[in-house]
């Protein structure tokens, strides 16, 4: 079965890896300052910027008895929402946090030594979508798909075991709770028999799972409102669980409203639909735009867990999803078709694999 890293083969991205120290400026170089014209994703040019919410992200605590009903619902009308008392013990989140900080806290020709090749997934480097765009974004990452054993032994020879299994850790918690959401979602759409969903398996624990794990660091940044953390994008996943440090700086865009914070919860982890969950609900759960703006005072970190199909199953809208007045609106894809697509066409990749747009909620479609 093909790995989450054959995925880029076909579509290297080259990317300027070559960091300045971000700390050591003291403003803006001219090739990290954004202007609107820059932010060509963005789909909300006209209010470019933070609206202060009146509405805020579905939060779900979820020993709440009333939790699949509340995902359901966040699902459809948000694509994101937040969980507390999802069972994650706060050391983990402390050390994979601590890890990140440590990584990112390494001089600039350490964590070089384990760069990210263009034909790869894994490794340290600018965001993977920073080539569709002009300006630079003022983060760091590094992406864990497989064993991160030899990258973190070019990062931490004396020490690398430990970090590693704070990662191994982290990873198969993360798995666990990933399994757990996936049901909740889809029994929110009257998906929820072992035999609703086949790469399941016979215990429905999404065994043969793929996840990748990326650690973003947001240096502070003299010149905030001209910059941009991570551009607007949406997650290829099925779903998204992102680890925010105490920092504000995810938003989420609001159809209608604006970029809205998604603040950090002491101990919360938000949840967004990725575009594979967008195609298996056959469009009934939307993909969240996303973004990360940066601040003047304090860093910020981020982990995402980037959970995905086997690379090789295909995902389609669900046969319970689609009807006569609803028929298919995306064709099928795998992951790496799709990682491909993305690497290709962006935020254009879901309508790139668009068979056809409902006209409205529940009559007809037209051919795209
Ligand atoms: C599995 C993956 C999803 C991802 C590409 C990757 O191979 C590993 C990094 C992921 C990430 C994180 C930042 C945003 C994003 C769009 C990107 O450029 O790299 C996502 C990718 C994705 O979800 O498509
Ligand atoms: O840093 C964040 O809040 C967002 C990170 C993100 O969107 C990603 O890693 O895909
Ligand atoms: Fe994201």
């Amino acid at each position: 079965m093909p790995t989450l890293s054959d995925a880029f083969g076909a579509h290297p991205v080259y990317l300027q890896q070559k960091h300045p120290d971000f700390n050591s400026l003291q403003e803006l170089p001219d090739s990290y300052a954004w202007t609107q014209r820059d932010d060509v994703y963005n789909p909300c040019p006209s209010s470019p910027n933070t609206v202060l919410a009146e509405e805020n992200v579905p939060v779900v605590d979820l020993k709440d008895p009333n939790a699949p009903k509340l995902i359901g619902h966040a699902c459809k009308t948000w694509g994101v929402f937040q969980i507390i008392n999802h069972g994650i013990p706060t050391t983990l989140l402390d050390d994979i946090e601590r890890t990140g900080n440590t990584l990112f806290s390494l001089p600039p020709h350490q964590k070089l030594k384990a760069a990210r090749s263009p034909e790869g997934v894994s490794g340290y480097g600018v965001a993977r979508i920073s080539s569709f765009f002009q300006k630079l974004m003022w983060s760091e990452g590094f992406t864990i798909a497989g064993s991160p054993l030899e990258h973190f032994r070019q990062l931490w020879p004396q020490e690398y075991t430990k970090y590693c299994d704070i990662v191994l850790e982290y990873e198969e918690e993360m798995k666990k709770l990933a399994g757990k959401l996936m049901w909740l979602m889809s029994a929110s759409l009257g998906i929820s028999k072992l035999e609703d969903i086949k790469w399941a398996g016979p215990r429905g624990e999404f065994k043969g799972a793929c996840a990748a794990l990326q650690l973003n660091s947001y240096p502070t940044c003299p010149d905030p409102d001209r910059a941009m953390g991570l551009a607007a994008h949406t997650d290829s996943t099925l779903l998204t669980i992102l680890y925010q440090n105490g920092i504000s700086g995810l938003q989420v865009l609001r159809e209608g409203t604006g970029w809205i914070t998604v603040p950090p919860l002491p101990g919360g982890l938000v949840i967004n639909v990725g575009d594979l969950f967008h195609i298996l609900s056959n469009g009934l759960y939307s993909s969240v735009l996303h973004r990360a703006v940066v601040n003047r005072t304090r860093p910020r970190l981020s982990v995402a867990y980037l959970y995905g199909p086997p690379t090789s199953v295909q995902i389609s809208p669900h046969p319970k999803l689609v009807s006569p007045s609803r028929p298919p609106l995306y064709r099928a894809v795998t992951w790496n078709e799709y990682l491909g697509t993305k690497a290709k066409h962006f935020n254009k990749a879901l309508s790139s694999v668009q068979l056809c747009v409902p006209i409205s909620s529940n009559t007809g479609v037209q051919v795209g």
